[in-house]
């Protein structure tokens, strides 16, 4: 049997800290493993009462008193302080008569423990961003297929500024390439093992937006995750961020986005501890920044900081000799998606490389696709072609007002520029007009023209 001397240093061995008290509830000993884990020396506590351990404020809660009390084993977690969490077993030892002799408690810290576990949570989180944002890297084409000497010239400046750690702000309309040259710089950059980070800034309210990049922390806002959110500025560290559309970046992002490239640091959204990343910035946008800035829509500090080599993709009517080659490249890929064998009649490529084509590569690759999945023949024809390709003036129908005829070629043009620029908000932007104004113009417009007319209608 062990006594006095020995089982203490038996007790002191242990790497788990101990707490003994009799059945009364006083203090006979603790181990060396509890005075390291709780800083409290066993001079102090000897001979104590659980009660006035409590009441002097060592502890918050006395599990040797809960197991008094309810004549069985309790385990609980106790704060020591702010960031050290200790769990809490407390056993009762019964003698021959039924009595409880005395309280054995084992406390364990687990603050690395939960720590361990926050940082997994993290990790998966990360990951799981990384999956939902950075494409992997096979599904890229390693360079633009179809290049002329005007897009090369870009091609070949993003390639030599990649290297560097130099921001780049590409500028160019819509679907004219900046996401690929955006991730060409990539991976040529020092970075390329790196995640590539991308967030279209126009796509979504500012609320979402912030959180989306700025990430937030368990029970920021009503309704946030218990988990907490891991941002995008994390998820980009030792990667590149690209954000397309940043001129659609609201005033008050655009302050704090200006605060992280400065200090390499970010608070999430409600949180109180900063949190460190290290990332590429490539910036987009369709808009022309300086005017945004002259509007007071863009501040002219982020535009400097942010720009440090501008790079601007020209619109696809620019460099028409890219046209043919892009639509013999894309029919053959569609013509394999597909398992078709169609082909262009050459008077389609002519007409073609005359259209103006507002959507640029993107609107092309649609119309391909769109051609070859609805083409009933081998050989595609100008007859194939959507009525604005092949350049019929709008008339509208004969024997209509010229009110109707007015709105139907306000719908259309409507309906055009949501197919070209994916969302409501852009497509009004494009027609120079709210947003509201555009949904409601359009729903009024189809309700109308439906026989339908709303109480807006003459
Ligand atoms: N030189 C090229 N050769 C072949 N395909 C290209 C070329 N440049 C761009 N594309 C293709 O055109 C489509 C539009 O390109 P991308 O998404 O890079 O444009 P974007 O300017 O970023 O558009 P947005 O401003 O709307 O985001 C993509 O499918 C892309 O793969």
């Amino acid at each position: 049997m062990f006594h006095g001397d020995n089982l203490q240093r038996v007790l002191d061995a242990m790497s788990d800290g101990v707490y003994i008290t009799d059945g009364n509830g006083v203090t006979i000993t603790v181990n060396k493993a509890y005075e390291r884990i709780t800083g409290i020396p066993k001079r102090t506590l000897q001979g104590m009462h659980m009660s006035e351990v409590v009441k002097a404020g060592y502890i918050s809660r006395s599990v040797s008193l809960e197991v008094l009390k309810e004549r069985r084993a309790v385990t609980l977690t106790q704060a020591l302080t702010d960031d050290h969490k200790i769990l809490v077993s407390g056993t009762p030892m019964i003698d021959a008569r039924g009595r409880i002799e005395y309280v054995v408690t084992t406390v364990r810290d687990v603050t690395e423990l939960l720590q361990a576990k926050r940082a997994e949570e993290q990790l998966e989180q990360l990951l799981n961003v990384r999956e939902q944002y950075g494409p992997a890297q096979h599904d890229w084409p390693a360079e633009p297929f179809i290049v002329s000497p005007r897009t090369q010239a870009c091609y070949e400046l993003a390639k030599r500024v990649a290297n560097s750690a130099a921001k780049v702000l590409l500028q160019g309309e819509t679907g004219t390439g900046k996401t690929l040259l955006a991730r060409t710089i990539h991976q040529y950059s020092r970075c390329s093992s790196g995640p590539f980070i991308e967030l279209n800034c126009a796509a979504m309210p500012e609320s979402l937006l912030e959180a989306e990049l700025f990430g937030y922390v368990p029970g920021a806002f009503t309704g946030a995750s218990n988990k907490g959110k891991t941002g995008l500025l994390e998820a980009a560290n030792n990667g590149t961020l690209f954000l397309d559309e940043i001129g659609d970046l609201p005033l008050s992002l655009q302050a704090k986005l200006l605060k992280v490239i400065a200090e390499k640091r970010f608070l999430p959204v409600g949180g109180t501890e900063f949190r460190q990343t290290n990332f590429r910035l490539i910036s987009a946008s369709h808009h022309d920044l300086k005017a945004l800035v002259a509007e007071s829509r863009f501040r002219a500090d982020l535009l400097y900081r942010i720009c440090v080599v501008p790079i601007e993709l020209p619109a696809l009517r620019e460099r028409t000799e890219e046209i043919e080659p892009l639509l013999e490249h894309y029919l053959c890929y569609f013509n394999q998606q597909y398992e078709f064998d169609c082909r262009w009649h050459q008077s389609v490529v002519e007409r073609l490389t005359r259209y103006d084509w507002p959507g640029n590569i993107r609107e092309l690759i649609n119309l391909v696709e769109r051609l070859v999945v609805t083409s009933e023949q081998a050989l595609i024809t100008t007859a194939h072609l959507p009525r604005e390709l092949i350049g019929e003036q709008f008339l509208g129908k004969q024997g209509l007002s010229l009110r109707h005829r007015m709105d139907e070629l306000e719908l259309r043009l409507i309906s055009e520029a949501l197919q070209v620029h994916g969302t409501t908000r852009a497509a009004a932007q494009a027609l120079g007009i709210d947003q509201s104004t555009l949904v409601k113009k359009q729903q009024r417009l189809k309700a109308k023209m439906m026989g339908n007319p709303t109480q807006d209608d003459e």
